[in-house]
């Protein structure tokens, strides 16, 4: 899917990963929509406010963007952290909710009304493409450290899907991926203590140093002009696999 002249359509596209993909397709020549609620989007990209949670907004979004839509970028998410049950009770089960319904129903919401769209494309080049979708996981869809519960079940859930929504949507000529980040330097962690960011980038294999957003950007590019890469889920953590707890999380 080559991205001049398509429309594609990211969620999260004001912030982080998001962003750095959204200025990349708008740079390539694409007509980008961000649905984010908060923040502003890129110079060239249009936003339209919106919480991808929320179902009828995210129709009311889709709706509101005239012509076909060939690329959708999944990049919506929260983090959230909390162990299942402490000494002091329960875990936080609003919390869990919270983290779930943004990072998995959410962008379950956002791909329902987009693919349906992307049905009716005419086909695209020699495959017959009517689009691709890239699904924002996580190191946490396969290896979840000590408390990332929520997120885990999010993102694993998100990897998981990848397979299924590329199974639904493949007689239609539509591509469903995802890429699986380790730790990115954006603002979503921008709040964690230097020294727990310090040994999980110590864990890393090499290079041992954050990931940056336009890394990610990068990855989408691979993904969308690799019409063979399919119901797939790329790694992108620079062969880290974190231990079940840092010394720093630890009681
Ligand atoms: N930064 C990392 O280390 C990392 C690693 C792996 C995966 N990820 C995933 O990549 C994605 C992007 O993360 P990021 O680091 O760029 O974070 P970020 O906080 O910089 O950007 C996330 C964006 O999503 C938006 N957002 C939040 N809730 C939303 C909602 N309900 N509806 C629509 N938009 C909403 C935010 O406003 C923000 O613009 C997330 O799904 C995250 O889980 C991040
Ligand atoms: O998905 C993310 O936002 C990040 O990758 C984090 O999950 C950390 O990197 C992880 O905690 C390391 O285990």
């Amino acid at each position: 899917m080559e991205p001049a002249g398509k429309c594609a359509v990211v969620t999260g596209g004001n912030s982080g990963l998001g962003r750095a993909t959204a200025e990349w397709l708008a740079a390539a020549g694409a007509k980008v929509v961000s649905l984010d609620p908060t923040g502003e989007a890129p110079d060239g990209v249009r936003h339209i406010a919106c919480d991808v949670s929320d179902h009828a907004a995210v129709q009311a979004a889709v709706d509101s963007i005239d012509g076909p839509i060939h690329i959708l970028i999944n990049c919506a998410g929260i983090g959230g952290i909390g162990p299942i049950a402490s000494a002091e009770g329960p875990g936080d089960m609003a919390a869990f909710r919270k983290v779930v319904e943004v990072n998995l129903l959410g962008a379950a919401n956002v791909t329902a009304a987009v693919a349906a769209r992307m049905i009716g494309n005419d086909p695209v080049g020699e495959d017959g493409e009517r689009g691709a979708i890239v699904n924002a996981c996580s190191i946490a869809s396969f290896e979840g450290q000590e408390g990332m519960g929520a997120y885990t079940a999010s993102k694993s859930a998100m990897a998981g899907l990848c397979l299924v929504w590329a199974r639904d949507l493949s007689r239609h000529g539509i591509r469903v991926n995802g890429i699986a980040p380790g730790f990115m330097a954006t603002p979503m962690v921008a709040h964690l203590p230097d020294d727990f960011v310090a040994e999980l980038l110590a864990d890393t294999e090499f290079p041992k140093r954050a990931g940056r957003a336009e890394e990610f950007a990068e990855v989408v590019d691979f993904v969308l002009h690799t019409p063979l890469l399919n119901g797939e889920v790329i790694r992108l953590d620079a062969g880290a696999r974190p231990p079940a707890r840092t010394k720093w999380s630890m009681d």
